[in-house]
């Protein structure tokens, strides 16, 4: 098969030859977004999205829970709240109307971890076949926890066996759900998965991670959220739960009219920008508290540099015109490792990212890719056990290739704001979480 132009295309990434300054509307958040389809489509009544993130992976889940027979309405509201006022931020909303979920049915996953995790417990639920299937990386990333936890809790599931994709789900219209253990260390998925739709299983969930270690944190506190958000009842390790378990218990969820954050990962190029140029980015509508991994970017760019202060309007993110490195443990904040890699290979001191083995099974193996790439430009980093180790050193153009990596595009684009002549092979990649991203940033440079 010929390869597809878009994919082999280069992008010349622009330099920066002023610091920035700029204010960025980042589109809505992925995971938010795509739990909120989730959670709409179990409702017992018919909910909104506003300003919800159209991208692949939040297309894909709208298409596959249309497949199961839900009702998604797109539609241009006047009416949305949030924005602080600003006319610019009212716009697209999306009325979802749940009904009984359907198969026969096909759901094309992508690469989105979201769609072939927290999909195949839905379609545990509905009264016929789901087959799932996705792009070739989704054959690789893991899944086991998932189809093995719905055969315990009553599903009947096709697979060839490796614990991956693709598979077929045999809904019988109910499962019985109760308890499972499941080994959660190669993602948070599973069990926010298992957690999302067990209010809809005959007696719940009682998900027991048995795992060495548990990546992404903050991502199982917003399932945990948004499920009490709908009217679920959840029973925690922080609310006073035993260590790694989570009990969901059975019942209706409500319809909800929910504003979709802004994508704060996705902002994550935009505020390296500023740390990297000694600009300034203001991110409008940075939520005062989210349970969004990319809020620790606060700190953590601040730890490298730059300075930020939070107000009423969004976020002001501001660089020194310095970059230091970082020795941090990255297991909560994972999807915000290429980010941080980008900028400490231009920082003034080595940097050790920690905690991020789980990486390697992401939509590419991104401790590999980020270590080739870097290294490709003149850069000097070793990947470790569970991360990486990386020493600055002065880069030069090249291509930077992304793997069909959405983040590994971003982080090129930010190297490429230092040093001259860096090529992004496909950037298109970025319609993953971000299509609008190259209009984004050339608009943030004043092109
Ligand atoms: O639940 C979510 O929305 C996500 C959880 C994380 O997955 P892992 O725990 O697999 O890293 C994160 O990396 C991914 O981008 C989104
Ligand atoms: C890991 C990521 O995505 P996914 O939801 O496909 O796991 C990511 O967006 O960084």
């Amino acid at each position: 098969m010929a390869p597809n132009p878009a994919h082999t295309a280069l992008w010349p990434a622009p330099h920066a030859s002023e610091a920035v300054d700029a204010t960025v509307h980042v589109p809505g958040s992925k995971s938010v977004t795509n739990r909120a389809l989730v959670l709409a489509a179990l409702a017992s009544e018919p909910g909104w999205l506003r300003r919800p993130l159209r991208s692949r992976d939040t297309l894909l889940m709208a298409e596959a829970l249309r497949a199961m027979g839900v009702e998604i309405e797109e539609t241009v509201s006047s009416s949305s709240t949030g924005g602080a006022g600003n006319p610019d931020l009212t716009g697209e909303a999306w009325r979802v109307l749940p009904d009984g979920l359907r198969g026969p049915a096909t759901v094309d996953v992508g690469n989105a971890g979201t769609v072939m995790r927290f999909l195949p417990p839905l379609a545990a639920l509905a009264d016929g076949p789901v087959r799932f299937d996705g792009d070739p990386r989704s054959y690789e990333r893991p899944l086991h926890g998932v189809i093995d936890a719905l055969r315990v809790l009553g599903a009947r599931i096709d697979d060839d066996g490796r614990g991956a994709l693709p598979l077929t789900v045999h809904g019988g219209g109910a499962l019985d759900g109760g308890p499972v253990e499941i080994d959660a260390s190669s993602s948070s998925q599973f069990v926010s998965a298992l957690l999302l739709s067990g209010p809809r299983f005959n007696q719940g969930v009682e998900v027991r991670h048995i795992g060495s270690s548990l990546p992404s944190l903050p991502h199982i506190r917003m399932t945990v959220d948004m499920l009490r958000a709908v009217g679920a009842q959840v029973d925690t390790p922080e609310s006073g739960g035993e260590p790694n378990v989570w009990r969901v218990t059975p019942g209706a969820l409500l319809g909800r009219d929910l504003t979709i954050e802004p994508d704060l990962s996705n902002a994550q190029p935009f505020l390296a920008a500023a740390l990297v140029t000694g600009g300034r980015v203001l991110i409008p509508d940075w939520p005062a508290r989210t349970t969004q991994p990319g809020d620790r970017l606060r700190e953590i760019f601040t730890e490298m540099g730059g300075s930020c202060e939070l107000t009423d309007y969004g976020l002001v993110f501001t660089g020194s015109g310095s970059i230091h490195g970082i020795d941090v443990d990255l297991g909560d904040v994972g999807e915000l490792t290429p980010g941080i890699a980008a900028v400490a290979a231009l920082a003034d001191s080595p940097s050790t990212l920690r905690g991020v083995s789980h990486l390697r099974l992401h939509e590419t193996d991104r401790l590999a890719a980020l270590t080739k790439e870097i290294n490709e430009l003149g850069g000097d980093v070793t990947e470790t056990a569970d991360g990486l180790h990386i020493r600055p050193r002065r880069l030069h153009g090249g291509i930077f290739h992304t793997y069909d990596d959405h983040r590994m595009a971003t982080a090129g684009a930010i190297i490429g704001l230092a040093v001259e002549g860096v090529q992004i092979e496909n950037v298109a990649t970025t319609a993953k979480t971000m299509p609008d991203f190259p209009e984004l940033w050339t608009g943030m440079l004043g092109a």
